[in-house]
């Protein structure tokens, strides 16, 4: 029985499971989870100091879940203020810029940053996360793809937290991901359309 299942929000009715964002500073994080939880965006959104978390319930399968999204500061700064917070982790978004190569090239970084400090199984569920595709981009969706495909097949999807864009289907991915690998894949039906990537 892994962490998620033994929790369970105040109604008793939902399962929690916590959701993890990284990436490098500025590649929209915060703006993805308030986009999903609360449909706003901010074009001014701050550096985020430590960690922030919201919660949104979500269904899928006839099942509720509540997903406690933990936003994290990408700022090298502040990384003894966000790895306390990577054990008990069920799902993870490893995010990057579309518009930024460098933070493209970080992805490996922080998937080990958190493999290290979270202690996970090897089959973990991650989802890489291009966003700001409103933005000329300077990452292809072939080289991400490629980058996924050899770090294990990990899916990809591809957001703007300024448009809308694909983020509800980003977290839904993610869950979905996490149910295949807790086998609940059964349950589950299939992903909306236009997505990018296997899961
Ligand atoms: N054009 C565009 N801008 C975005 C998008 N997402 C975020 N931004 C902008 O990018 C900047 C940084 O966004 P944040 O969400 O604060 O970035 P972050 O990854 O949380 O940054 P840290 O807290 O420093 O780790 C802000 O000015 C946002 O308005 C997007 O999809 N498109």
């Amino acid at each position: 029985m892994n962490n998620s299942h033994r929790r369970q929000n105040s109604r008793g009715r939902s399962t929690v499971l916590k959701v993890v964002i990284l990436g490098d500073g500025g590649v929209g994080k915060s703006c993805l989870m308030n986009r999903f939880v609360t449909d706003r965006f901010d074009e001014h959104s701050f550096h985020t100091i430590g960690v922030e978390f919201l919660n949104k319930e979500i269904e899928l399968g006839g099942e509720t879940y509540t997903l406690q999204i933990w936003d994290t500061a990408g700022q090298e700064r502040f990384k003894s203020l966000r790895t306390p917070f990577y054990r008990g982790s069920d799902m993870c978004l490893l995010t990057y810029a579309v518009d930024d190569p460098p933070s493209f090239k970080n992805l490996e970084t922080w998937r080990k940053e958190f493999v290290y400090y979270a202690d996970v199984k090897a089959d973990f569920p991650f989802l890489v996360v291009g966003n700001k595709i409103d933005l000329e981009r300077r990452v292809t969706t072939e080289e991400a793809e490629a980058w996924c495909k050899e770090n294990g097949d990990l899916p990809y999807i591809e957001t703007s937290a300024k448009d809308a864009t694909n983020v509800e289907a980003s977290f839904m991915m993610c869950l979905r991901r996490w149910a295949n690998i807790e086998g609940r894949q059964e349950r589950m039906p299939m992903p909306d359309t236009g997505l990018l990537g296997i899961l």
